[in-house]
């Protein structure tokens, strides 16, 4: 299926970007492949980089088969407003947008087209993305295996009812934050301790990444892997009830619960 339809990302900047890169290096054609950006600068660089065709958005909606809507969700009612008119109905539109639902594009689109909402996540680069793909209610089982094979480059792709796409954004769109946050909370943590920045960030970076792999690997349940790190009258118990002491859990929940509410809130602000 790569390479018979042609693909535009309108919005190419740091997730259509990704996708972009992506889908070049699973071997679809440059020929293939449009962006749109806003700033002419921009358009250069993804034309030089890429050898991909950097058109305007009008073009885009009449030369592609898959429009990836990849501007920020606060930009999608005008351009939507501008563009949906013009989309063919037999193209397929995808968007990565967080928080808008599809029923918000298929409001804009000619009736019948069909939408997929799609929530990756930043590891798209390193080609380590989870990927959720949603259809709406014309997307047929054939499109949303072509959004798959479109994202199953960047890494991992589930499918979800759309419904839960609002807790996937909360949890794994913005889930990179988070990690690099306790990266950089861990690391402040080695300079308390009197560990050099770099050697304390070395440490933490291949800690993460060693628990990242027995997570993986090992198929075994977190609590057991931490309770095999958690020794009798050790440290790591001391470590971890200043944890629950300080509702380090109750915190991350709750933290969640408020990503997945601003979703819910962009909904409602552009829908
Ligand atoms: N950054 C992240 O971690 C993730 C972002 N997303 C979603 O992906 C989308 C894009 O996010 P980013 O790539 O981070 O934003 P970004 O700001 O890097 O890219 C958006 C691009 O759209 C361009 N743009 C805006 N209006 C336009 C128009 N009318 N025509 C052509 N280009 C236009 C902007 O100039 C910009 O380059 C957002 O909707 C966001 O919710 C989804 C998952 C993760
Ligand atoms: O913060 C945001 O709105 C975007 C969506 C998921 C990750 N970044």
């Amino acid at each position: 299926m790569a390479g018979e339809h042609t693909v535009a990302v309108v919005g190419a900047g740091k997730m259509g970007e990704t996708l972009l890169s992506g889908l070049l290096r699973a071997g679809w054609p440059a020929s293939r492949l449009l962006a749109t950006a806003r700033r002419p600068e921009r358009a250069e660089e993804l034309a030089v980089r890429y050898g991909v065709r950097v058109v305007d958005n009008d073009e885009a909606a009449a030369s592609a088969d898959v429009l990836t809507i990849a501007v920020k969700p606060q930009d999608a009612p005008a351009l939507l407003a501008a563009l949906g008119p013009k989309v063919a109905r037999d193209v397929v539109v995808v968007s990565i947008c967080a928080g808008l639902p599809t029923s918000f594009f298929e409001k804009h689109l000619p009736a019948g087209t069909p939408v997929i909402r799609v929530m990756s996540n930043t590891p798209a680069m390193v080609d380590q993305a989870m990927t959720a793909i949603s259809g709406g209610t014309h997307a047929t089982a054939e499109q949303l295996a072509l959004a798959e094979e479109m994202f199953r480059p960047l890494g991992r792709t589930i499918r979800l009812p759309e419904s839960q796409q609002d807790a996937v954004t909360a949890l794994s769109g913005s889930g990179p934050a988070y990690i690099y946050y306790l990266v950089e909370a861990m690391t402040d943590a080695g300079i308390l301790l009197g560990l050099p920045r770099q050697v304390a960030y070395e440490l933490i970076l291949q800690t993460v990444i060693g628990s990242a792999a027995m997570l993986r690997d090992s198929g075994e349940h977190p609590v057991k892997l931490r309770e095999a790190v958690t020794s009798p009258a050790g440290t790591t118990i001391n470590a971890i009830r200043e944890l629950e002491d300080h509702k380090v859990r109750a915190a991350l929940i709750a933290a969640l619960e408020a990503a997945r509410d601003r979703a819910r809130e962009i909904a409602a602000d552009y829908t």
